[in-house]
């Protein structure tokens, strides 16, 4: 055979094929993808040149992928622009030399940071080849084949080659300890996952593999809800069906498309695993990016396709480039603006997937002041509205403007809001029957949303529905000092005797409305903020905390009853009863533990006990 040429790779610093074999030790399979991609471009090349007039025009482009185990070889074929010889030297011991060098100089120091390690190139092959042949012919009218050779040194040779259609085969003999990538099921699997949405048929031994549609690359007009679902589902099985989604298109300032879908959180939903994935050109390249999305997008999944995102580059430094900066903001205003949509033309539906968006749309806003400024009409509370005509209870949503236009003009902006309507049911029952619209904040996040709300809005005061009794609910007859004063003092008095604790502040009132309770547990909003933020920070729930008002009701039968009872005759009896009272206002809002459990039920009985003794 008539030897072209024979060399040593030009060699800047050391020989990297030990480094390549050892130092990239993990993730050798992204070496088919490196090499299909190549075909890809090959084959687009062809394309493009065919039109200029100097190379032959190729059939449909297509890339084999063919295993020989008797030699353990694979094949990697297209029938793209192929190479001359003088093309070989230059992009092969050249150009893709020097890209595998510039890859690995960043590989020593950043290690596996580097994403998918896209940018290795054709040199990926010698990851597992100990030894490498490219037979290729040029499109190239008059070209002649040529089969380059190297043994894993830096020694090369170019001889003739055999090829007789353009294109370009590349013989991957492998090492001993990569015979995995023999088996026809491993490579099959390589193919699903990265050559799936490939624009050119990726086959083994003729059989194509890659079916599947990229659908990010349709005109969203021809695109139907029906198909946005089934493309997820064929991404995200078993994962319940999307929320909504985005599909994104944008050729400036950077080349991205895709689609994002916001999923049915549950409960196992992990915030921080970040399922995206990333593409380039419609080649695969990583599913667990999280560089490229604020941290509150985490939850979303789908595709984004862009040639746009360093791919050959430390995670760090992705995440403080400029044009990735300035990507993730795209992602989030297009995510702003279909929530926006959504709500704007779909209310109803917008309202019942509202619970499944409130955290990350509240995460977002106090974390992202520009995606806050985006959203912020567009969060929604519960709202525990006032008892209706037919005395049904209704619940609606509301935004907290939309709640504001409802007050009173000559009202103080007080928002009212419970965060358990079960814990705080005595005292939204007085609201309530006033005809009190009140927030329902039951959320985790809203221990943090609400007073960044009232942060942002100076002019509002956030007031949780057990907070204070305000005048409002105050029955002013039934108040009135210079009537029931003395009667005021002798119940405090009672209660103070019978309770026995300086935390606990007694106040003596007579509610509005017929069912009020007979007592209730008040907590100042601010000092219950502190509180709250002091569990929050010991990472447990809040409970009741040791200062706290209890409210007496002056109207209530018990406390009439009690108020006309001769306390010389009766001291232990009544002492019982306020002991009682102010433990059922205590078990009302949750706040006995489970000593004091076993106490009130002690004292239950025999109160109940007591009083029974004197019927009989
Ligand atoms: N199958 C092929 N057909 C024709 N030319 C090829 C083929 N494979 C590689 N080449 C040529 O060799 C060059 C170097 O390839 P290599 O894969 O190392 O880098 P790249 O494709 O330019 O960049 P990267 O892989 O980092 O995206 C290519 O630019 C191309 O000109």
């Amino acid at each position: 055979m008539m030897v072209l040429e024979q060399g040593q790779i030009q060699i800047h610093t050391e020989n990297i094929f030990p480094i390549i074999k050892k130092a990239v030790y993990s993730g050798h399979e992204v070496f088919l993808r490196e090499l299909v991609s190549n075909g890809v471009d090959a084959i687009n090349k062809r394309r493009m040149a065919a039109m200029s007039g100097d190379y032959q025009e190729g059939d449909q482009g297509k890339i084999n992928i063919s295993i020989n185990r008797d030699r353990q070889t694979i094949t990697i074929s297209d029938n793209g622009i192929g190479m001359t010889a003088d093309e070989v030297k230059k992009y092969i011991n050249q150009v893709a030399f020097s890209s595998a060098e510039e890859f690995l100089a960043k590989y020593k120091t950043e290690k596996n940071a580097i994403i998918g390690h896209f940018g290795l190139g054709f040199y990926s092959s010698f990851m597992i080849a100990k030894r490498v042949e490219i037979q290729t012919l040029s499109a190239k009218e008059g070209s002649e084949p040529v089969l380059w050779q190297c043994d894993g040194s830096p020694n090369f040779s170019l001889n003739a080659g055999s090829r007789t259609e353009a294109g370009t085969d590349i013989i991957l003999y492998l090492m001993e300890e990569e015979l995995e990538y023999i088996e026809p099921a491993r490579i099959r699997s390589l193919i699903s996952t990265y050559c799936d949405f490939m624009p050119v048929a990726v086959c083994l031994d003729h059989e194509i593999i890659n079916k599947r549609e990229p659908l990010w690359r349709k005109n969203p007009r021809d695109l139907t809800d029906h198909e946005y679902v089934e493309f997820y589902r064929t991404l995200y099985p078993f994962q319940g069906d999307p929320l909504f989604w985005v599909h994104l298109n944008t050729d400036y300032p950077y080349n991205l498309q895709g689609i994002l879908y916001f999923p049915r959180i549950s409960g196992r939903t992990d915030w921080d695993s970040g399922e995206i994935r990333l593409y380039c050109n419609q080649v695969f390249v990583s599913d667990s990016i999280k560089e490229i999305v604020p941290r509150y997008l985490l939850p979303l999944k789908g595709v984004i396709d862009s040639t746009d995102i360093p791919l050959n580059v430390s995670r760090s430094a992705l995440q403080t480039d400029r044009r990735v900066r300035s990507i993730s903001g795209f992602l989030v205003k297009k995510i702003g603006d279909q929530l926006k949509n959504l709500h704007h033309t779909q209310p109803d539906r917008y309202a019942e997937i509202w619970s499944a968006l409130a955290p990350f749309v509240k995460i977002g806003a106090m974390e992202d002041d520009k995606f806050a400024a985006q959203v912020i009409d567009l969060v929604l509370f519960p709202t525990i509205s006032s008892i209706n005509n037919d005395s049904k209870e209704t619940k609606n949503f509301t935004t907290l403007s939309n709640y504001c236009t409802r007050l009173e003009s000559t009202e103080e902006k007080k928002i009212l809001y419970c965060t358990d309507e079960i814990a705080q049911a005595g005292a939204l029952s007085i609201w309530k029957i006033q005809g009190k619209e009140i927030l329902l904040a039951d959320m985790l996040i809203d221990a943090q949303f609400i007073p960044w709300l009232e942060y942002r809005h100076t002019d509002l005061k956030f007031q949780r529905v057990d907070a204070e009794i305000d005048e409002s609910l105050q029955d002013d007859e039934e108040n009135d000092d210079s009537k029931v004063g003395a009667e005021k003092d002798h119940l405090l008095k009672l209660f103070k005797v019978a309770i026995n604790d300086d935390k606990v502040t007694i106040q003596v009132q007579a509610l509005k409305g017929i069912a009020t309770p007979a007592a209730l547990i008040l907590l100042p909003e601010q000092m219950r903020r502190i509180s709250d933020m002091g569990a929050l920070m010991e990472q447990r729930l809040p409970n009741l905390p040791d200062y706290h008002i209890l409210m007496i009701n002056r109207k209530h039968p018990l406390i009439k009853t009690l108020a006309k009872l001769d306390t010389e005759v009766y001291q232990e009896l009544a002492n019982n009863i306020c002991r009682h009272v102010y433990e059922i206002a205590r078990l009302a809002v949750g706040g006995l533990e489970s000593n004091q459990m076993v106490d009130f039920q002690k004292h239950s009985c025999d109160l109940i006990g007591s009083l029974m003794e004197r019927l009989s």
